[in-house]
């Protein structure tokens, strides 16, 4: 056996989201969020589950830093609460909010373990849907003066800021599918939410540099490794095609400045169509001090004439193993996205924002979780962290997804992807899974054995 070190500096840590985790969802002056109300109503998470309890983390955070501290955790991400500073969205303060957050903020800062805090992680308040969300271009302000409440209260003691988690999924999955709050499904909608968060997030940086923070913002950003079934030139196009639909939407605008044209042709109408103004894009492109990435799992494509989705046809391969989300376990699509990011946008650091698996957990006999698919995903996906930081990669820290057990959006309960499990039949009760303990393991050593 030998072992893999990663730099010293190397930062490991874990990931939440306020509506996966903290329940208390009407609790001490909490407005509404589109979660909320999208999880009330009926037929639209598994199970008719809702974020109304969750993980109790609203009770039980100081018991949840002590896991942290356990499993040794250098830094621990999280985000904050919209409706739980501004509970219409904008206006008044909910001072018992920020408290929360403060709190929180404090019980990491004396475990050592660093806060990176995600400004937006889905859960709008609903009063601001209510004027048109994220299709309506005025939420930008409102947006930027949140942030600005949270860059004063918590400059001095948060490490970094993330504005946005997943500007694709927001928009699309949120306004296209329509499988996510606020459930929208029209396209043109979804386009102009896209452009609307990033603006947002360009405008959130501007407002960052003006306060003179010392400390650090970026973004996060799903995205896949794409590749084609064969080597003809129309699968390897859907491969493209597919890659410019989730990534390139976010990542040229965010450091080149415009949409991929590619794709742009494709939308055609629907893009002309989009209220795009003179300065736009010159502020999304704000420089941005490092990117997250959320990492899961390739996309696999070949090219299908009728597909109604960019003429495009998913492939999963019979011989790959699939997580619980049916989501292929191929860590080398890790490794080629960092690779392909170094060279073609950015050598700015990168941070692994979320990298994690779902399997269907089970408490043993004994007591305990014994997660060892979860181990070998992780364990192949630091593999390819590695091998990429090898060969020049800024790679400077991993968060995995998640700390714990949480509300999986439409699946409800019903998937889990922590290294925490929840016993939600047994008032919640945390029991670190052995993927905790070999996790501990690797960031007391900043090594993995191989
Ligand atoms: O699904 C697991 C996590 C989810 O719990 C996080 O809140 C979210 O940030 C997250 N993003 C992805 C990857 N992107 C994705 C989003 C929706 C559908 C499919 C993939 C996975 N996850």
């Amino acid at each position: 056996m030998s072992r893999l070190y990663f730099p010293k500096d190397f930062i490991w840590g874990s990931a939440t989201a306020a509506y996966q985790i903290e329940g208390a969802y009407q609790e001490d002056g909490k407005g509404e969020s589109i979660w909320d109300r999208f999880s009330h109503t009926p037929g639209k998470v598994a199970n008719g589950d809702t974020g109304d309890v969750a993980c109790d983390h609203y009770h039980r955070y100081k018991e949840d830093v002590e896991l942290m501290k356990e499993i040794g955790l250098d830094s621990y991400r999280f985000s904050i609460s919209w409706p739980r500073i501004l509970p219409k969205g904008k206006g008044e303060i909910n001072q018992q909010g920020l408290d929360f957050y403060r709190g929180l903020i404090n019980e990491l800062l004396k475990a050592g373990i660093k806060p990176v805090v995600t400004l937006y992680h889905w859960d709008l308040p609903q009063a601001l849907q209510e004027e048109g969300g994220w299709a309506n271009r005025e939420i930008v302000k409102h947006f930027v003066n949140y942030a600005e409440i949270l860059f004063n209260e918590f400059g001095d003691v948060v490490s970094q800021w993330i504005t946005h988690n997943e500007p694709f999924v927001v928009a699309f999955n949120g306004h296209g599918s329509g499988d996510h709050a606020p459930g929208i499904k029209d396209q043109q909608v979804a386009l102009q939410v896209a452009h609307n968060l990033l603006l947002s997030h360009g405008l959130a940086v501007k407002k960052f540099r003006e306060l003179k923070l010392d400390n650090e913002i970026g973004i996060t950003l799903n995205l896949i490794s794409s590749y084609p079934i064969s080597d003809n030139v129309e699968d390897n196009k859907a491969a493209k095609r597919m890659e410019d639909y989730i990534n390139g939407w976010f990542l040229e605008p965010l450091f080149k400045g415009r949409y991929p044209e590619r794709i742009v042709e494709f939308y055609g109408e629907k893009f002309n169509n989009l209220d795009i103004r003179e300065d736009d894009m010159g502020l999304i492109k704000e420089e941005i001090d490092f990117l997250g990435i959320n990492y899961y799992s390739r996309s696999l494509v070949r090219y299908n004439k009728d597909s109604k989705f960019l003429g495009i046809e998913g492939v999963k391969p019979q011989d790959s193993q699939y997580t619980a989300m049916d989501w292929e376990i191929y860590p080398k699509g890790l490794y080629d996205l960092l690779i392909k990011l170094n060279q073609e946008y950015t050598q700015k650091p990168l941070y692994i924002t979320e990298n994690g698996a779902a399997f269907d957990d089970k408490i043993s006999e004994g007591g305990g979780v014994h997660d060892q698919d979860r181990i070998d995903y992780l364990k192949a996906h630091f593999q390819s962290a590695y091998k990429a930081i090898q060969e020049g990669v800024a790679l400077k820290g991993y968060y995995v997804w998640s700390l714990m057990d949480n509300f999986e959006w439409a699946y409800g309960y019903s998937k889990r992807f922590g290294i925490t499990y929840i016993d939600y039949e047994n008032n919640q009760r945390r029991i670190l899974k052995d993927s905790a303990y070999w996790y501990k393991n690797i960031i007391v050593n900043n090594s993995l054995e191989v």
